[in-house]
């Protein structure tokens, strides 16, 4: 008797998702080179026990066996080229042509392209694929399976594992399909298949019934239908299901043999099979069935899978023009967009001003513009004649980008203010400048005197950046004002400024703008929010679209997978370096004190570590609202506490501390110390921000795999 190995021998498993159990107790066996129906319920757990199967889910018990060894036992094949596999879900990427889709797959086991082409041919003919440029997104879903059916036979894989490969195909399609399985078996390949189709597995040289997570029978068809005396599959089905709860546990069909039937003889090359007894499996021996072969594989398969998913996320980066514009443009409209938009002063600003003193002048209001008018006069006696003064300190308001719109009564000004037509209201009582001339030279004046020389302000202060602009320009008017005051008068200029004398800054310039500020803290945000959003979206989409289960199951490691999509965002992320240090440097201005290599590789770690949050996103979200949610959630905080928006140290010293750990913080610090201060990368204030960057890279890749080996998603 030939004794022949079972191709997949399942024993006592047992799965569950939670409280839900799935599989119970289950004993299934595959012959080499035969088609195997497997049949249940929706929800029964076929999937599950085939993702058992090709190992990418782990039983909670129980063994199983394929092609001789464990699945994802190094060696195995098992995920890999031994096994092809058409899951459920069409999952293919949809940027794809009909023929990338399948040359993929094709690449992953490492066909060479002649032979690519070869089985390409004979793949569209059998099943009447598309054309091959078409893309799949562009297919009908009757089209997509076909293409998925052909991306599983692509290699003519010694096990092909097939999940409902007929569902929404046409009879005569169905029926083509099933004489090629039936020729693949012929050929010694073994095929298990899904379908809801019953009566179709009539072709099948065996069935196994899943229910309520067991195998309520498992024998060929023609031995179902003579045991439970029916005509048709799906009566003897419904018949055994009725019966469930009386039936005795099925004993494994694998250890009471039975006769093949005669029309299902089995081939295997030249060896021919006539009975069941010489198809039978020991699998009452597992030595037999754990017998290490020696699988077929291809050597150096890990450089062809690698180019296999490198040429698949060009495709899908190229053929996406969204993604495109938002790698390559956004940085360019963001940084663009900060430098046009944020740091520059209020301009055109129109302030309400009552002047009374130029009012009940002889001239009016007028008497401002007159230049003959001598505001301010040193006397023969040593005292400063000042008149109309007001005058004085409208126009160097005015030389401080402060404009006035002349109200009559200080209820109206206020008024203006009040209904948000101006920020804020000024008033010149009638005697202000002799009240000022007295108050310059007396130190003894009343309090009635005091309040006539001085300019009131009515603000709006619930626009705080407006209202401390308009501040600050006032104190700047008052400023020049005393100033040319003094000076007509000839008495030093300063003899009258506030006594706080402010030199020449140690870091920086007199004049600082708030844009230079900003700006390395905008840098770091926009260079780690892009790569995270692109990595987390298309990670997301692989994997709800099942493109990563199914590489997976072709034998593309995560690691693999990681290593490549690494590669092309390092790629677009020293782009979107250079793009920013380009507009930021050269095109608007901002100094650069220190090190570019150093600005340069900060930028590019952040976006690093920006693409490693965006992984992290990836595979701790379920789908792409819960990515947004966490990623929106988490970048507002990280943005707020990061200093660019308000100062550390207006924060309570614990959420300074959770600040300093958070992602922007300590390396928009850094950044600043390079651009502004030119500080060396070996003082701490600039290697901190890497080492906080290298930190993030590192936790999130860290969390990353430990979810990787913990779940086999
Ligand atoms: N990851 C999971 N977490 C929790 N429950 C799951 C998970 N995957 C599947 N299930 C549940 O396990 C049961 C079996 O699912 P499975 O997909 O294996 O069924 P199926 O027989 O393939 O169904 P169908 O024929 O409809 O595809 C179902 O009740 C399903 O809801």
């Amino acid at each position: 008797m030939a004794v022949r190995p079972a191709a997949v021998v399942v024993e006592r498993a047992n799965k569950s998702y939670g409280t839900h159990t799935v599989l119970q107790d289950l004993d299934m066996t595959v012959e080499r080179g035969i088609i195997y129906g497997l049949l249940g319920p929706s929800g029964c757990g076929k999937t599950t026990l085939l993702s058992c199967i090709v190992g990418r889910r782990q039983l909670d018990s129980g063994n199983v066996w394929v092609l001789g060894g464990r699945p994802g036992e190094k060696g195995s094949g098992v995920p890999g080229p031994r096994v092809g596999y058409m899951p459920q879900d069409i999952a293919l990427v949809g940027e794809f042509t009909v023929r990338d889709a399948v040359y993929y797959f094709g690449r992953i086991y490492g066909m060479d392209n002649d032979k690519m082409v070869e089985r390409f041919e004979f793949l569209s003919n059998l099943l009447e694929l598309p054309s091959g440029g078409k893309f799949i997104k562009n297919c009908s879903g009757g089209q997509q399976r076909r293409v998925s059916l052909a991306a599983a036979l692509v290699h003519n894989p010694e096990l092909l594992i097939l999940d409902e490969p007929t569902v929404g195909l046409d009879p005569v399609l169905r029926e083509q399909i099933w004489e090629f399985l039936s020729e693949v078996a012929r050929g010694g390949a073994t095929v298990i298949i899904t379908t809801h189709y019953i009566d179709e597995t009539k072709q099948a040289h065996k069935i196994g019934l899943l229910r309520d997570g067991q195998l309520l029978a498992e024998e060929a068809p023609e031995e179902i239908l003579r045991k439970f005396d029916c005509n048709t599959l799906e009566d003897a089905f419904l018949k055994l299901s009725l019966m469930q709860h009386e039936l005795p546990p099925r004993i494994p069909s694998t250890l009471t043999p039975d006769v093949i039937p005669a029309t299902r003889a089995i081939a295997n090359g030249d060896t021919r099979y006539e009975s069941r007894e010489d198809f039978n499996v020991v699998t009452s021996s597992t030595d037999v069935l754990t017998k290490k072969e020696k699988p077929k594989t291809p050597k150096n398969l890990s450089r062809s899978r690698y180019k296999a998913v490198f040429i698949k996320c060009i495709q899908q980066f190229c053929r996406h023009p969204g993604g495109l514009i938002f790698s390559i443009l956004f940085p360019i409209i963001e940084v663009v967009a900060f430098f046009m938009a944020v740091g520059h002063d209020p301009r055109d600003l129109h302030v309400a001003v009552v002047n009374e003193e130029a009012a009940f002048s002889p001239f009016g209001l007028d008497i401002c513009n007159n230049r003959s008018i001598k505001h301010a006069t040193l006397l023969e006696d040593e005292t400063c004649d000042m008149y109309m003064m007001s005058c004085w300190f409208l126009e160097e308001m005015e030389s401080h980008d402060l404009y006035k719109t002349v109200y009559n009564t200080s209820e109206e000004a206020r008024a203006a203010v009040q209904t948000g037509k101006y920020y804020a209201a000024l008033y010149f009582g009638a005697n202000f400048s002799s009240a000022l001339g007295v108050r310059l030279t007396d130190w003894q004046v009343e309090d009635e005197l005091l309040d006539e020389s001085s300019v009131k302000v009515w603000l709006d202060m619930t626009n705080h950046q407006i209202s401390y602009f308009i501040k600050n320009q006032l104190h700047k008017t008052y400023e020049s004002f005393t100033k040319r005051a003094m000076k007509a008068c000839d008495r030093p200029e300063n003899t009258i400024q506030i006594p706080v004398n402010f030199h020449d800054p140690i870091h920086g310039n007199k004049q600082p703008e708030m844009v230079q500020y900003m700006a390395p803290g905008i840098l770091i945000t926009i260079i780690f929010f892009l790569p995270g959003v692109v990595t987390s979206t298309l990670m997301i989409s692989d994997r709800l679209e099942g493109v990563w289960e199914r590489s997976a199951v072709a034998g593309v490691k995560a690691r693999e997978m990681l290593n490549v999509h690494i590669t092309l965002q390092s790629a677009v992320i020293l782009v979107q370096t250079i793009e920013m240090m380009v507009l930021a440097f050269a095109g608007y201005g901002i100094p650069m004190r220190g090190s570019n290599i150093a600005c340069g590789c900060l930028l590019f770690l952040q976006g690093l570590s920006g693409m490693c949050y965006g992984f992290f996103l990836s595979v701790y979200c379920s789908s792409h609202t819960m990515s947004f949610f966490v990623a929106t959630g988490s970048f507002y905080p990280m943005i707020l506490l990061c200093g660019i928006l308000w100062p550390l140290e207006g924060m309570s010293m614990g959420l300074r501390y959770v600040a300093l750990t958070l992602p922007f913080t300590i390396p928009s610090k850094s950044l600043r110390e390079l651009l502004e201060k030119g500080t060396s990368v070996t003082d701490p204030a600039v290697y901190n921000g890497f080492l906080v960057t290298i930190a993030w890279i590192v936790i999130t890749l860290a969390f990353i795999l430990l979810r990787l080996k913990l779940k086999k998603t």
